[in-house]
């Protein structure tokens, strides 16, 4: 099948969509297509030269922000069958075992205030991220912010809603950024993130695929990713400041000696047999810290709040710490650094259980999370940029399924955003 002139050179809106499916359809090479994307300006300009508006969607699982919204929380949470495959029955035992675990949980949520802080959190970090990109990258301004959680409200459609509402979308093209919050992917988080958005892409937007032109002219929303963010030296640094300043903490005859515990959230090990990124995403976020902090003190990688009776990995955070007491090390500090804000798993498990039941209490200790530190706001943007600039739809990372996934969802919704085709403002100012 060979292109026509005419064919490309049709503009955003309704009409087009024939076209979508033809170029979609098309086996040109690439070298041709890039021919072809000269042909027609993908984006309109205005007159002070920027492409924005751009639409930065911070991705997250979410969590309950009162103790009524724990039952819903968790039964989503339990439905995922990215997060928790229970096959055919998933639709029947999800429930049950959500319901079962709520009051529990919600006495949780109880304790640390009445909910999770990390709407309030997420809502900020986009604000002020979106307020630095808007200097850092005119280019794509105005930069607007919103928050797409898995479990809990926002939800992915209520953004998809939002979109459409601020003028993205239906008939009007526009761009957006899918940003995920987990700094390391996993097929459990970012990855059903992910899939969740294109779910919703799908319904709302319909079956339009990306063009040769680079961004849909279908007047559908054109979609990029960042993906993942392990060793970016912004989060390295942000991490690397919060424990510095509870290392001053200590006596300072003690402070080389005490012992780094890095704690994430850990995996099954049957996803962890899967092939899934996040372990050695994870170890190379450590590492970074640790290279910022001039491996200044001993240090491990330990995992926490396992779920359930199957094989997790460890060592689990609660053993090591009890562990180290029992060998006589008592100065230790815990290191959230797979969240970027504070969640049950720090506010209640680290600093309830773990902390609060290790009888040294005044030894052992938390680094604070990200939540609202400036530095690591500034790497948030710096993040952006570099991706806004890169031109690339996602990392080379998210077109490669782990080696033991069977999931129709994961290859569909990989290949749908390895597909989309995404410019920098730089190549867009050589194109237009
Ligand atoms: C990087 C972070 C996380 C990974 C990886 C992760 C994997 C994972 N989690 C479960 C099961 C549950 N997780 C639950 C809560 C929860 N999980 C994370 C983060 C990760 N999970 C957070 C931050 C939270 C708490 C949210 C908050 O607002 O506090 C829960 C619900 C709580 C409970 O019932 O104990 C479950 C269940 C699995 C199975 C999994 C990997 C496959
Ligand atoms: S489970 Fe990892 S790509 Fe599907
Ligand atoms: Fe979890």
């Amino acid at each position: 099948m060979s292109f026509r002139a005419p064919i490309l050179r049709a503009t955003k809106g309704g009409a087009s969509s024939k076209i979508s499916k033809l170029t979609a359809k098309s086996t040109t090479p690439i070298r041709h297509q890039r021919f072809f994307a000269s042909a027609i300006p993908p984006v309109t300009q205005d007159a002070t030269g920027s492409k924005g508006p751009t639409a930065m969607v911070f991705m997250n699982m979410g969590g309950p922000s009162t103790t009524a919204e724990v039952g819903d929380f968790l039964s989503r949470l339990f439905a995922d069958a990215d997060l928790i495959p229970l096959g055919r029955l998933q639709n029947y035992i999800g429930p049950l075992i959500s319901a079962r675990r709520t009051p529990k949980i919600m006495k949780q949520y109880a304790a640390i205030g009445g909910g999770s802080p990390i709407r309030k959190w997420s809502e900020y970090q986009a604000a002020e991220m979106c307020k630095l990109l808007d200097k850092m990258s005119p280019e794509t301004a105005p930069h607007k912010p919103y928050v797409a959680f898995r479990y809990a409200n926002p939800l992915t459609e209520d953004m998809y809603q939002r979109l459409f509402d601020d003028g993205f979308g239906k008939g009007r093209g526009g761009r957006a950024v899918a940003f995920t919050q987990y700094p390391q992917y996993s097929c459990s988080t970012t990855g059903s993130s992910l899939n969740e958005l294109w779910k919703w892409r799908q319904r709302l937007e319909g079956k339009s695929e990306p063009t040769v032109a680079g961004f849909a002219n279908d007047g559908t929303i054109s979609w990029s990713v960042i993906d993942r963010w392990p060793v970016h030296p912004g989060l390295a640094d942000a991490i690397a400041q919060n424990v510095e300043a509870q290392l001053a903490s200590y006596p300072e005859e003690k402070r080389k000696d005490v012992v780094l515990l890095f704690s994430a959230h850990s995996l099954p090990m049957s996803v962890v047999n899967r092939g899934d990124p996040y372990p050695a995403e994870v170890a190379a976020t450590v590492y970074s810290v640790m290279q910022r902090l001039k491996f200044s003190n001993p240090y491990r990688l330990v995992w926490q709040s396992q779920v359930g009776p199957s094989a997790w990995l460890g060592a689990q955070t609660s053993d090591t710490v009890e562990n180290y007491v029992k060998k006589g090390q008592t100065d230790l500090i815990l290191i959230p650094v797979a969240f970027t804000s504070d969640h049950i798993e720090t506010l209640y498990e680290l600093d309830e259980e773990v902390i609060g039941e290790s009888g040294h209490k005044d030894t052992i200790k938390r680094s604070e999370s990200l939540n609202g530190s400036p530095v690591f706001i500034q790497a948030l943007a710096d993040i952006a940029k570099e991706h806004l600039d890169s031109g690339m739809a996602c990392s080379k990372q998210m077109g490669l399924r782990c080696p033991g996934c069977t999931s129709e969802r994961c290859a569909e919704s990989k290949k749908f955003f390895a597909g989309q085709r995404w410019q920098s403002a730089a190549q867009l100012g050589k194109l237009s």
